[in-house]
């Protein structure tokens, strides 16, 4: 039996889906393939909000597997959208890679040492926001593409640098062209950045014994203190109502003991942040009890950042 995989067909998207694979070959014996399916937001150059924002990517994958044309689907989780979707479930999180934000930038320029006036690309306008918080000196020049596209824009000189994901650049072998690594409790990322979710069809956890490879598969890569942290950084997100596109960062840290979380949402022209902290204990180390208390902390975060004006901030239900 072969476990067809299906992925976008992006170079980032092949990559993260063909390390998956690998992880699952080399823990299970299993053999796989990759399947790429081509979504709309792939090759358009419309900006996400026109596409209808939230889930563009995910949904042509999501419609793949429920036809059955593949056993399991890889997604970046950040670009998952928190609403559950019938018939499917989130399988398997493995390991997260780096979390931060990347800044890569011409002549091995900083945030800091950027000049002012530079121009800097991105997309997201969480990047934008915190771009526009940190040095308002700067332009923020909105861009599209792959990640190979918008590094492109800086080696041809229209823009002094970009920020990306070091996840991403990791993942494709191209950290040498980071100029700065931006720190976490300076900078939070996007809810789940760095995170990969493995979805299947519910369907097969009715029947064990026919779906045993792909359960084998799952349970081998799944990675606990991961799900634990993307749970509680979605669970700020879905409380807020928000889509992948919301000026909103999120980063938790589980150990053992408890989860911590920070947030913080940005007002779109980095005027304003409103930043708050949170953390429980886990009462016992069962993995509902974990799952459980990471989704109640970033729900009770996303209260305390309502209760405190959040959504006067920013447009948060804007995708
Ligand atoms: N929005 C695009 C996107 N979706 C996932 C990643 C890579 C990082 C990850 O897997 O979280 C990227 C590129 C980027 O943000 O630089």
């Amino acid at each position: 039996m072969t476990l067809r995989i299906g992925t976008r067909g992006s170079a980032l998207a092949m990559a993260q889906t063909g390390d998956i694979a690998s992880a699952i070959t080399a823990a299970t014996g299993v053999d796989t393939e990759l399947v790429p399916v081509t979504t709309h937001g792939d090759v358009s150059r419309e900006s996400l909000s026109s596409l209808g924002g939230t889930g563009v990517f995910a949904s042509a994958l999501r419609e793949f597997l429920l036809r059955g044309e593949c056993d399991l689907v890889v997604h970046s989780m950040k670009d998952l959208p928190t609403v559950a979707y019938a018939g499917l479930r989130v399988g398997a999180v493995p390991v997260r890679a780096d979390a931060r934000d990347t800044l890569c930038a011409r002549d091995g320029l900083t945030i800091e040492t950027l000049p002012s006036g530079a121009r800097v690309g991105t997309g997201s306008p969480r990047r934008a926001a915190q771009l526009a918080a940190l040095r308002p000196d700067l332009q923020v020049i909105d861009i599209r593409g792959n990640v190979g596209t918008r590094l492109g824009f800086v080696t041809s000189g229209e823009l002094d640098a970009v920020v990306l994901a070091a996840a991403g650049l990791g993942r494709l072998g191209q950290l040498d062209v980071v100029t700065e690594y931006l720190e976490l409790d300076v900078w939070p990322t996007a809810p789940a950045q760095g995170a990969l979710a493995i979805e299947v069809r519910t369907e097969i956890y009715d029947d064990r014994d026919g779906n045993a490879d792909v359960l084998a598969a799952l349970e081998a890569i799944e990675h606990q203190e991961t799900r634990a942290a993307a749970t509680a950084e979605r669970a700020v997100l879905s409380r807020l109502e928000a889509g992948c596109a919301a000026p909103i960062g999120a980063s938790a840290v589980i150990t053992p003991e408890r989860v911590s979380l920070a947030a913080a949402v940005y007002a779109p022209d980095g005027s304003g942040t409103l930043r708050l902290n949170r953390q429980a204990d886990f009462a016992t180390s069962a993995v509902h009890e974990i799952i459980g208390t990471a989704e109640a902390v970033g729900s009770a975060l996303a209260d305390d950042l309502l209760a405190q004006g959040a959504a006067t901030l920013a447009p948060l239900r804007q995708s």
